[in-house]
This record gives structure tokens, C-alpha cells and sequence, in this order.
């Protein structure tokens, strides 16, 4: 790796992540030494259609198979097209789709082919970013914090706060920017606070054939059904100490609680979970944070950010209020890992995966090799 981006000053790094939501490949250039964000580039979308959805559909849950190879297939095709027009890239971190995530169990899967994607871009490329974290007893998710951490010494933070990602499944990231460096003990605590957008997104596509509930219109005719809501936050995933991670499907039942309600009571009610996970994950947090940062496509939902105000004591705004991009803050992320898994600094802790140790996982794939 030292030959492709050296040991150390700025490098142009370009990241991309198919997320849970199977909506298509975001792609953004961050400029990095693994350390510090210096600045941020291009961006660029690469959506999937009705047809490759349902490609990927079909291999969630999937350990191997032909299902999860066409998957993987299609996720390499669909990443070169994506990243194939950016220029002066030095590096490429490459997430992949996840279709299965059982950190103590089975391990976690990330499909897609880095070394190919290397040889067809002709760049370095980093990937598999989460099976080291997971063979060392972490729970290889949430990875985005460590950017999370730079990200805050970028907007000049100086007291604790909080990146709230609200994509298929949450997750929620406590930084202390009083901390010089992401891996001391105190400096992070992340980990998933429960469904987000995915029961949400299901119930609108098995009722109402629609994707998602747009400017959550639906939720804001309706009702939150109070012992429904209850019987969620029975769940033990809630009561379980962090650091915690989960697959999209994990809560798949929770639509079965709703199944009496009207449309928007239903939507309102699922909405309102969201809202409420989040808020029994913030009494997690080692010192109350000054404000919620909110990042994914959760936070183009106004009755979500409401439900989410009302709940917690500190403004709750989209990231766009410090000058970040919700749309590409993950695939930034992936950028900014990727600089340090090729400089061999560490990209979870365990205060960020509940991992034993620093890791620093991922493989480098260099464009000669394939
Ligand atoms: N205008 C909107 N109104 C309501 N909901 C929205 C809106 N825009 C996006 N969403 C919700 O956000 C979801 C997409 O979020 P995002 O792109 O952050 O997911 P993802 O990155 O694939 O997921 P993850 O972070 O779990 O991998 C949509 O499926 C939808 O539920
Ligand atoms: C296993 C996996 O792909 N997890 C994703 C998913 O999407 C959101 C949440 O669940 C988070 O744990 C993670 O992604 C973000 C980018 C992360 O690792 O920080």
C-alpha cells in the first residue's frame, strides 16, 4: 500500500455504500491522511432498478449460493459504473451490500468483489471493512463512527454530541471532541438503536404499494398505538448494554403489532418506535450531548424529526445545519476508513463494535493484482 498512497499527508480518497435500503450506490470523495478531514469532493448516485432490487432482495438472509453470488455480481457491475467517472482518485473504499449480519453467529456478509472492482477502476480498492471486528468477538457494525469522531473536530465541536443515522435500521454515534484521538477509552460509544425507515418502508409496500411514507404524510393522519408501542420497547435487544448491532431483518415481527391498526394509525405507530428506540439508546450516553446530528433519509421525515424533538432534550437537527451531506455522509465514511485501513491505524474500538481490541480490518486490493 505504501506505494499507492505513501505514509502520510493528504490523500484523495473516493467511498460508496449500497445501504440497507437496496436503493442504489452513493459515492463521495473525501480528502484525508486517515486523521483529519481536510475537505470533501464530488459525489455521485448510481440508483438501482426494480430488477436489480430484487436481485439483491432475493439474497438477503443469504450466506452463499447463487442467489448471493448474482447479488454480488450485479453489486461489483453496478459499483464500477458508479465510480468508474470520478478523476485523481488515489483510493477507493468499497462497503459492498450487506445481506446477512450475525456478528455472534454466523459472521456478517458484505458482497461485492474489491479485487475486481481494483482491476476494472484501476485504483487501490479497500473492502470487507467488518469480518476482522467480527472474528475478534466485535460486532463489525457500526464502523461509521470513527469518521463520526473527525467529523466533529471538522465542524469544530467542543462539547459531546450525537450522530443519529437514520437509514433501514438506526444507528447512533456519542462523540466527546474533547478527546485528541477516536480510540481512547471515552472518546466513542455507538451502536444500533433499533428499526428505522425498513418497517415503515414494508408496511407502505405491503399496504399501499408505495416505497416509503414521503414527508411521513401517512404517520401525520394517524395515532401512536401506546400498547404497541410498549410491547416494542419490551424487546430485550433494548434492556442489552451497548455496544450492539443488528441485521435490517431483526425486527422484521414488529409490522405483526400493528396489524389490527388502520393504515395511519400503523405507520404512525412504527414511526413512533423509531422515535422511541432512539430515545432509550440516549440514556446510554456517558454525559447528556449538546445537540443530535441527524444523518440518512430518516431526517427528510418532519413527523420522524418531530417525534424525535419532542423525546429528547437537546435540538435535533439534520447534519445540514454544520454543513455535512446526509445523503453521503456513509460513503464518505468509507472513504475516510479506507485511508486508514491502508495506513494501518485502527477503525473500531471497543467502545464503537464492543470488539476486545483496536482493529483495523479490511483488505487492500491493489489494481495489478487481480
Ligand atoms: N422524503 C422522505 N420522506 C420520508 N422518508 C424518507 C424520505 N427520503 C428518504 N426516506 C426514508 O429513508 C430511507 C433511505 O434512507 P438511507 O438512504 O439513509 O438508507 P440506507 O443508507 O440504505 O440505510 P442504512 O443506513 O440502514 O444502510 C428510505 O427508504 C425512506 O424510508
Ligand atoms: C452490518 C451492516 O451493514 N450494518 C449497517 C446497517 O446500516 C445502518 C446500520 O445497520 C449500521 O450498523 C451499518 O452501517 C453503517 C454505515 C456503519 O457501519 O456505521
Amino acid at each position: 500500500m505504501k506505494r499507492a498512497i505513501g505514509r502520510e499527508g493528504p490523500v484523495t480518497a473516493l467511498g460508496a455504500m449500497s445501504g440497507t435500503s437496496l436503493d442504489g450506490v452513493d459515492a463521495a470523495v473525501v480528502e484525508t491522511d486517515g486523521l483529519t478531514i481536510f475537505g470533501f469532493g464530488p459525489v455521485g448516485y448510481r440508483a438501482y432498478s426494480a430488477e436489480e432490487r430484487s436481485v439483491l432482495r432475493a439474497g438477503l438472509g443469504r450466506w452463499a449460493g447463487p442467489e448471493v453470488e448474482a447479488a454480488g455480481d450485479l453489486v461489483t457491475r453496478a459499483h464500477v459504473q458508479a465510480l468508474a467517472g470520478f478523476e485523481g482518485v488515489d483510493l477507493v473504499g468499497f462497503h459492498g451490500q450487506t445481506l446477512a449480519h450475525e456478528p455472534r453467529g454466523r459472521g456478517t456478509l458484505q458482497v461485492g468483489d474489491g479485487a475486481a472492482l481494483a482491476a476494472a477502476l484501476g485504483r487501490p480498492v479497500v473492502w470487507d471493512f467488518r469480518s476482522d471486528d467480527v472474528q475478534l468477538g466485535g460486532e463489525g457494525a457500526p464502523l461509521a463512527p470513527f469518521f463520526h469522531f473527525a467529523c466533529a473536530k471538522w465542524i469544530g465541536a467542543t462539547e459531546p454530541l450525537c450522530f443519529l443515522n437514520l437509514g433501514g435500521v438506526g444507528n447512533l454515534t456519542y462523540v466527546d471532541p474533547g478527546f485528541d484521538r477516536p480510540e481512547v477509552p471515552g472518546a466513542l460509544l455507538a451502536f444500533d438503536t433499533g428499526p428505522a425507515n425498513a418497517p415503515v418502508n414494508d408496511l407502505m409496500q405491503a399496504r399501499l404499494g408505495l416505497p416509503m411514507d414521503e414527508g411521513g404524510a401517512v404517520a401525520r393522519g394517524g395515532t401512536v398505538e401506546t400498547g404497541a408501542l410498549e410491547l416494542f420497547l419490551a424487546e430485550p435487544y433494548f434492556a442489552r448494554m451497548p455496544p450492539k448491532s443488528l441485521d435490517r431483518n431483526d425486527f422484521a415481527e414488529m409490522i405483526g403489532l400493528v396489524s389490527e391498526l388502520s393504515d395511519s394509525d400503523a405507520v404512525a405507530t412504527l414511526t413512533g418506535m423509531c422515535a422511541a428506540a432512539v430515545a432509550q439508546g440516549m440514556e446510554h450516553c456517558p454525559r447528556p450531548p449538546a445537540r443530535v446530528l441527524v444523518t440518512g433519509g430518516g431526517r427528510h421525515n418532519p413527523v420522524l424529526m418531530e417525534m424525535l424533538q419532542v423525546s429528547l432534550d437537546c435540538p435535533v437537527e439534520p447534519v445540514e445545519s454544520v454543513g455535512l451531506d446526509g445523503d453521503m455522509l456513509e460513503a464518505q465514511a468509507f472513504a475516510y476508513l479506507a485511508v486508514r485501513v491502508a495506513r494501518g491505524l485502527p477503525t473500531s474500538c471497543p467502545g464503537t463494535t464492543g470488539v476486545g481490541a483496536l482493529v483495523g480490518g479490511g483488505i487492500v486490493s491493489l489494481p495489478d493484482e487481480a
